[in-house]
């Protein structure tokens, strides 16, 4: 517990609330930390960053100028960068780019998003998995102590989901020993990059590589693009903001393009491909997308981001909706706190349990990622189709149903999750580019179907296949999935959805064939159904691992801990049964009555879960520092807050504003 937690007077009704608890709450913050170890981490990084102070503006920061704002931004992340330099990689090395304690962290100095966070977050990265050990002695040195400040320009003004349709070129020369950058068109300007537009100083570019009059495909460099004295744009270089956005205001995404811009050989990334001096291009990859590498990093990450963003607003909603009272269903009694709705229940305990779906399965995800690594180390690449296939279809269905949840805990916080000040809004607004940066919801999931219908040709053929996917032989013997509505049921009869759905597909596939439509035609007219397919697919993962590592990350916990994480992983299984009934009812043997029975325990879940509540988003353990909301605050001095941030407004310096001798006085007057 942290200070502010022991000193301040709690509001009553929330204090009622944490007297009701039945469980022992640290012990569900190690299972959401991922052990106890990683939470003594955590808090012990918490600790060194936020001692700092240097998370406190005087004003806050959606009132100030852009150009302040980003002034503020970098001020704050040249703080937090120094500390997470001389102090938190101390802790936990490089691991720390995988684990969002770093992101967490920075929630306590950054309302908006650092223009630094591109710097950790792909430009590290992208040197460890795209350079050679002697590229690397070079340029992570310098990227780690911050001598060098980078950015990751892939998406053009014209082409972002479809990489091979990047218009820039890296042609080399072999007289100067150069590659030479252009960009030939408007649509192929850099766009978007964050950090890139004012802070960065150098920048990883994705270009198509020309060598010997060949075109090679994209590849990454590292160039150089301002002074490292001056902070000019070197010539030959164009470099700015790509203007204002919905979020990410001070995340400084910015556009570039080059004029015959020269760098050196050298500036390749060449771990998996080179060009040598007299220009000859040499594979050094075993596997074609291996340049893609930095992105399916990335996925696997955000995962794990999206279930810390959503943990933040569920705490934000679930706090407020103790404090709050509304209404008075049943007359001469008080008005009962909005919490005791169900319908707010309904609302609010399923982003609590996604919550911890997401973060399960980001986790496992992880150390997938970190054995495919292995396997790739040893020069066996042929568990990345796999890979690829899990980190496309989870990244996109984490960060769109953590984006829908946080929307619904603003929802679930009336007028009041409006404000800025409950932050509500910036939580959102952050958590939605996620569903569209790093790959498209859509683009991914169809990559998902891709290796699903392959898949599904293999099960057909009598061959093997991967774990994720060995539930497609359900498929095969063509019976309906016989129901049970135990968890186990519902997980088979969501892989038995996700089963025919896929042979449906390859099914629909062929019929287009037979008319003489080629397979590309063929794969658009059933994408609406292969997109439903993935979905499915990726949902039953989501189900299984949550309830699998659930039930083994419990099995020495206390008793009422085990009762209360079974609880919320079986409403997220049944929530989701219910929404997809009308799937179930067809690829399934449940029947109306099974599905009454199912709503009926859902109902009862509501109710059991709900003395708990409280408890549970006390165990996400975010530091008010961190939370940075009016409705969110450990202590629930609700009102008192908003009014408290309200009086910080500029729009509050004074009685009456200039506008009023400006503009009204000479209106009312009738001298406009
Ligand atoms: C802190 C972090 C903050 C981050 C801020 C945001 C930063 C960014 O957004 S950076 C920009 C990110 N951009 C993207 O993600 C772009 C999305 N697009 C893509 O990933 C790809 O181009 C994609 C996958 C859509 C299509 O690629 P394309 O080269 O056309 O491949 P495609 O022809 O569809 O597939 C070819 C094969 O490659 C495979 N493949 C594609 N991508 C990968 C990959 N990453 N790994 C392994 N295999 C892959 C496919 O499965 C397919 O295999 P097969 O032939 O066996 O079926
Ligand atoms: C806040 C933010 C930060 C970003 N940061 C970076 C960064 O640091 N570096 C960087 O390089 N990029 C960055 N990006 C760019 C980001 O990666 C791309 O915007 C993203 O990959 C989507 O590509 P797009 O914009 O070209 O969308 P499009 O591909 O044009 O998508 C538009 C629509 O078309 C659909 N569509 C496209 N292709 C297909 C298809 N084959 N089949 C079916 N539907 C399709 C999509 O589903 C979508 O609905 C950032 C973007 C945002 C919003």
């Amino acid at each position: 517990m942290s200070t502010d937690k022991m000193s301040v007077k709690v509001n009553v009704d929330l204090q009622k609330e944490r007297q009701k608890c039945n469980f022992n709450i640290q012990e569900v913050t190690f299972i959401f930390d991922g052990g106890k170890e990683q939470t003594l981490q955590r808090k012990k990084i918490e600790d060194i960053a936020l001692n700092s102070g240097a998370s406190i503006d005087s004003i806050p920061e959606e009132c100030l100028g852009l150009k302040e704002r980003y002034d503020n931004a970098v001020r704050k992340s040249c703080i937090y960068s120094r500390i997470v330099k001389n102090e938190i990689l101390e802790i936990t090395g490089l691991e720390a780019l995988g684990n969002p304690v770093l992101r967490r962290t920075a929630d306590a100095f950054f309302k908006e998003i650092s223009p630094f966070m591109l710097h950790l977050g792909m430009f590290v990265p992208t040197i460890i998995g795209q350079c050679t050990e002697e590229q690397q002695a070079k340029w992570l040195p310098r990227a780690l102590e911050m001598q060098i400040i980078g950015a990751y320009a892939q998406t053009e003004l014209g082409h972002g989901t479809f990489i091979r349709g990047l218009e820039t070129t890296a042609t080399y020369d072999p007289e100067t020993e150069e590659f030479v950058l252009h960009s030939p068109t408007l649509t192929s300007y850099k766009w978007w990059a964050g950090g890139l537009g004012n802070t960065a100083n150098h920048c990883i570019v994705v270009a198509q590589l020309y060598t010997k009059g060949q075109c090679h495909g994209t590849h990454p460099f590292i160039v150089p693009i301002r002074d490292m004295e001056t902070h000019e744009p070197f010539p030959g270089v164009k470099v700015g903001d790509v203007g204002v956005r919905m979020g990410f205001n001070t995340a400084d995404n910015g556009f570039l393009s080059f004029n015959h811009y020269r760098i050196p050989r050298e500036n390749m990334m060449m771990k998996n491909a080179k060009v040598l001096k007299d220009g000859t291009y040499v594979k050094v990859a075993r596997h074609e997308k291996l340049t893609y590498g930095t992105m399916v990093f990335v996925r696997v990450t955000l995962v794990k981001e999206a279930a810390i963003n959503l943990a933040k607003a569920a705490t934000i909603a679930v706090r407020y909706s103790a404090v709050r009272r509304q209404s008075q269903p049943k007359p001469d009694a008080p008005e009962p706190q909005i919490i005791d709705y169900p319908t707010q229940q309904h609302k609010l305990f399923i982003c609590i349990a996604t919550a911890h779906a997401l973060q399960i399965t980001g986790d496992w995800l992880w150390r997938t990622f970190k054995d495919v690594l292995a396997d790739m180390r040893g020069g066996n690449t042929d568990s990345l189709p796999e890979l690829h296939a899990l980190s496309s279809c989870l990244k996109a269905i984490s960060t769109s149903d953590s984006a829908a949840y946080i929307e619904q805990c603003r929802f679930a916080c009336g007028g009041h999750g409006y404000m800025l000040s409950s932050n509500l809004p910036l939580i959102y607004s952050f958590v939605t580019a996620t569903r569209t940066y790093e790959g498209d919801y859509t683009v991914l999931l169809l990559q998902t179907a891709r290796f699903l219908v392959k898949a599904w040709e293999q099960v057909e053929a009598g061959k093997s296949v991967t774990p994720t996917v060995s539930y497609l032989t359900l498929a095969a013997t063509k019976e309906k999935v016989l129901w049970n509505d135990f968890a186990e049921g519902i997980i088979r009869s969501f892989q038995a959805v996700a089963a025919r759905k896929i042979s449906a597909c390859a099914e629909t596939i062929k019929r287009h064939m037979k008319t003489g439509i080629c397979y590309e035609d063929a794969w658009q007219l059933t994408t609406v159904r292969l997109v439903s397919a993935a979905e499915s697919h990726c949902r039953s993962v989501i189900c299984q691992t949550y309830w699998n590592e659930i039930t083994r990350l419990t099995a020495s916990c206390s008793t009422n801990v085990k009762i209360v994480m079974e609880q919320l992983a079986t409403l997220y299984l049944i929530y989701w049964a219910l929404e997809r009934s009308g799937d179930l009812l067809r690829y399934s043997t449940i029947s109306e009555k099974d599905l009454n029975r199912l709503q009926e325990r859902y109902e009862e879940l509501l109710a059991l879960i709900r003395p708990n509540a409280v408890g549970l988003v006390d165990a996400f353990d975010f530091r008010d520092e961190i939370l940075r909301s009016t409705l969110g605050a450990y202590d629930g001095r609700v009102y008192e807050r908003l009014m408290e941030e309200a009086l910080k407004s500029p729009l509050n310096d004074g009685p009456v504003q200039a506008s009023f001798h400006k503009y009204i006085k000479p209106l009312t007057k009738g001298k406009l």
